[in-house]
């Protein structure tokens, strides 16, 4: 049976996550990574999640995905996906192996990784992988499958896709693997794609290269991604909207102009403040906020950023949980100064 919700989303909805918790057991006790995440995309768009190392970026995604580590702990948040417009499936509480999982993962939802070999395996040949893929969700002959293949590492862009097919993993270049490891993601045509990271580890022209095959991707198949990235730089390149993640929330979500241009979170704005400028050396971490990201066993009270935060008032953000405050096309910030900070850059 698959799980269907009462409740519905709007119709243009791919994927909403409402108030998402997850904690870890560890020998130290219990460490909550993800505390009430809210998060939406819509059909065919791309949302950008940034933040620095630690911040719930890849948790969150993994409970999407229900590939979260033996040891973690769900809250009672809910997470929604309806791929094709008619069938809304609650995916939080799914076992990582259950039928709907494996038929969603792979089949609706791709998934790219900074890493190709953790999507590749060094023993098959590019070729096999795709067509297992494609044969697992689609009921079509091996020859099929073979010219879907081909195909794909086409689309991709992957220089004599007929040879390229039966070669290995390891015979391919670092930005070779990362467009076959997307030929892989995009086998069975997902409604989502979940790009974590996927350039980070590429020097800066086969990023470019990487980040426009994606872009041009998700226009003529009309996917949508999550893109997660500490680079600002990059959201601004392929995201339409936008959500800052620090200490296992969204502090604040809006359209990529609207955080660009008018950031009411402080978060944010030290983050973009720390924008990668051009001809700077790559993979350097963004660093310019004062002190570092606090333990996630020492969550600080009140407001988690106000330890770092330069505009706060410990009088009331070390005391009271932030509010969430809406702006206009659906900006909102978790600030109890949102709408009242100085002139951003003042
Ligand atoms: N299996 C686990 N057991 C205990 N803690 C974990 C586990 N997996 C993740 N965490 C913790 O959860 C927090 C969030 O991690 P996550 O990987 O989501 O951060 P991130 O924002 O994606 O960071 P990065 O950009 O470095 O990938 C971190 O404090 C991390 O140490």
């Amino acid at each position: 049976m698959l799980d269907k919700t009462n409740n519905k989303m709007p119709p243009e909805r791919l994927l909403q996550l409402d108030d998402v918790e997850v904690a870890f057991k560890t020998r130290d006790g219990l460490v909550k990574a993800v505390d009430g995440v809210n998060y939406h995309v819509d059909r065919g768009e791309v949302l950008g999640i940034v933040g620095e190392s630690g911040s719930g970026k890849s948790v969150t995604v993994r409970a999407i995905m229900r590939l979260l580590a033996r040891n973690a702990e769900e809250g009672k948040g809910e997470i929604r996906f309806n791929p094709d417009g008619d069938t809304e499936y609650r995916l939080d509480g799914l076992k990582r192996d259950s039928r709907l999982m494996r038929k969603l993962r792979g089949g609706r939802i791709g998934m790219v990784f900074q890493e190709p070999m953790t999507a590749l395996s060094p023993v098959h040949s590019i070729g096999t992988q795709i067509m297992r893929t494609v044969m697992l969700h689609r009921r079509v002959s091996k020859e099929a499958a073979r010219a879907r293949a081909i195909d794909l590492l086409a689309r991709v862009q992957l220089p004599q896709p007929e040879r390229l097919v039966d070669s290995y993993p390891h015979q391919l270049s670092g930005g070779m693997r990362q467009r076959a490891m997307i030929a892989l993601a995009l086998a069975c045509d997902p409604a989502l794609l979940i790009a974590d990271e996927p350039t980070t580890a590429l020097d800066v022209t086969t990023e470019a290269q990487i980040l426009e095959l994606l872009k041009s991707l998700q226009q003529e198949l009309g996917m949508a991604i999550v893109f997660i990235t500490h680079n600002f730089g990059v959201v601004a390149d392929i995201a339409d909207r936008v959500a800052v993640m620090y200490l296992g929330r969204v502090v604040e979500t809006g359209l990529v102009d609207d955080i660009f241009y008018n950031p009411q979170h402080p978060y944010t704005r030290a983050l973009l403040g720390s924008i990668p400028r051009l001809g700077q050396k790559k993979q350097r971490r963004l660093s310019v906020i004062k002190g570092s990201v606090p333990d996630p066993y020492n969550i600080p009270s009140g407001c988690v950023f106000h330890t770092r935060c330069d505009y706060a008032d410990p009088s009331v953000c070390a005391v009271r949980t932030p509010p969430r405050v809406p702006f206009e096309r659906g900006q909102e910030a978790l600030c109890h100064f949102a709408g009242n900070l100085p002139e951003a850059g003042a």
